[in-house]
């Protein structure tokens, strides 16, 4: 892993609410086709460190670099062109369009409109959907909509997939099918970076780990090491 270049650099990220500080100092190199876990308790800052990269905030300090490019001031659009692609923790279809065109959609902002049809038909064979291509979301179920939610963030053939919260609320054999999916696009080349409260998920998919916690780096690296640390533990029991 270590041999491969850095896909995605975060250096001293910090974001404020007001006079509220929710992250601070956030140096973070992930490496191409890597499987980072982020963790921490509720209210950490994970969600909204994942927004600053996404370009759904904008952070008040740092700057972030995909594959070397700066991503400060691009519109979510333009980073999924360079390569980024995210999930929301709860699933954001446009309703009133089909699961089929729900893929297409960003793939006509792409440029790539000719073989949209093809490819997002691809993508939903990828996530075991295509036999509801022609669905509205509301009639699928809860694990079938976050698995419409994973074939959109990757219609663009993202180089860095970032899974917020992409299995919560989801049963136990539910969980093993996004894990086995995220496998899959991971082996196919995508960095992943898993953003879960779903411990064992957590540790069945992730091959590093960071944990955050109010809203600073605590931890990072090889998860069973990370889980081992007594402040880790503190957190997860509240005395920190
Ligand atoms: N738009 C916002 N305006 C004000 N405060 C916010 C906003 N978004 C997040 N916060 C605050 O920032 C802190 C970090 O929130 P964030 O959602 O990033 O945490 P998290 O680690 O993702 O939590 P969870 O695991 O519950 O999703 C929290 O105290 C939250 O209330």
């Amino acid at each position: 892993m270590s041999g491969r270049e850095i896909l995605l650099r975060a250096e001293a990220v910090g974001k404020r609410f007001g006079g509220f500080t929710a992250l601070q100092g956030i140096d973070l190199e992930l490496r191409a086709g890597e499987r980072l876990g982020l963790i921490g308790p509720n209210g950490s800052g994970k969600s909204t460190f994942v927004n600053c990269i996404s370009g759904d905030f904008a952070a008040h300090d740092g700057q972030v670099t995909l594959a070397g490019k700066p991503l400060a001031g691009l519109k979510p659009h333009r980073r999924a062109r360079l390569g980024l692609a995210r999930t929301f923790q709860l699933p954001q279809p446009f309703t009133s369009l089909s699961v089929l065109e729900n893929v297409r959609v960003p793939l006509l902002f792409s440029g790539e409109a000719a073989e949209a049809s093809r490819r997002a038909l691809d993508c939903l064979e990828q996530v075991e959907l295509a036999g509801k291509a022609d669905k509205l979301p509301k009639e699928l179920t809860q694990v079938e909509q976050r698995r419409l939610e994973l074939a959109r963030a990757i219609a663009l053939r993202p180089q860095l997939l970032i899974a917020d919260e992409a299995m919560a609320g989801l049963s136990h054999a539910e969980v093993d099918q996004i894990i086995a999916l995220l496998l899959r696009l991971n082996a196919a080349g995508t960095a992943v970076i898993m953003i879960e409260h779903i411990m064992r998920a957590v540790t069945a998919f992730a091959e590093r780990l960071i944990v955050f916690v109010a809203g600073r780096k605590i931890a990072d690296g090889p998860p069973q090491a990370v889980l081992a640390l007594r402040e880790v533990e503190d957190a997860y029991l509240g005395k920190q």
